[in-house]
């Protein structure tokens, strides 16, 4: 049976097929999106010409090791493609990310893009989001007062469960590649993803949040039966 790093590294080879040369891609960040870009690195030494615009330092170094043609999203602000792992996906495609810490430089990359195409094994498709911890990313000035407030807020929109700050395994603050902190809501489940979005983002001190609402146009997800790829034409 094949394990959780091989159904990733097919997710990441099926969508490596919408990829033709002279494409502008966005390169996401995490596991599943570290196996796209080592397959797609194969890919450039054999000759197709992209470039990528890395979501975060982690895949920026990982793609400058692997000889994968970079520049930065000021250099190359319209993109034909993103590529991303998301750690739930839910109905409309809605997904939560930020398991990585990601999610800022996720959510700009992937707004700047044409399309969206997530990629995962197939676990991370769930009926209602939110078992997966909300990530939000905050400014470190008054993190607890941000905290309480988004508690409330979040509270307001038919939500509730813990928000804990998110630490390093040496006990310190995550602090994300802008330089802010990540607090992440334990909520069990999300009911109405849009009508937290918008509670969320109403909170001074928030600069984003993991839940990316009308992103995704396709998933691609590997399970132990095969590839399935779901669609959702509404996406932007
Ligand atoms: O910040 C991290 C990103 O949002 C990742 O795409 C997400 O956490 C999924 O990561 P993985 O492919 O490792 O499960």
């Amino acid at each position: 049976m094949a394990d959780a790093e091989d159904l990733k590294r097919r997710a990441a080879a099926r969508a490596l097929e919408y990829v033709t040369d002279g494409m502008r891609l966005g390169l996401g960040t995490g596991s599943t999106a570290k196996h796209f870009v080592a397959l797609l690195a194969e890919r450039v030494a054999g000759g197709l010409k992209v470039v990528g615009v890395p979501t975060s330092e982690q895949t920026k170094a990982q793609a400058l090791s692997l000889g994968v043609p970079l520049a930065t999203l000021d250099e190359q602000p319209e993109l034909d493609l993103c590529i991303d792992g998301a750690d739930e996906i839910g109905p409309g495609l809605a997904l939560i990310k930020g398991g990585g810490g990601a999610l800022l430089r996720e959510k700009i990359v992937a707004s700047a893009a044409r399309e969206m195409i997530v990629i995962a094994d197939e676990t991370k498709l769930v009926g209602t989001l939110g078992v997966f911890p909300l990530p939000i990313e905050i400014v470190t000035f008054g993190v607890v007062a941000t905290t309480r407030r988004l508690e409330s807020a979040i509270a307001a929109a038919g939500c509730a469960g813990e928000l804990r700050l998110r630490h390093t395994k040496d006990g310190k603050p995550f602090v994300t590649d802008q330089g802010n902190v990540i607090v992440d809501a334990h909520l069990g489940q999300i009911a109405d993803p849009r009508r937290l979005a918008r509670a969320v983002e109403e909170v001074a001190g928030v600069v984003e949040h993991g839940l990316f609402l009308g992103l995704a146009r396709r998933a691609v997800l590997a399970g132990a039966d095969g590839i399935r790829v779901l669609e959702d034409q509404t996406a932007a």
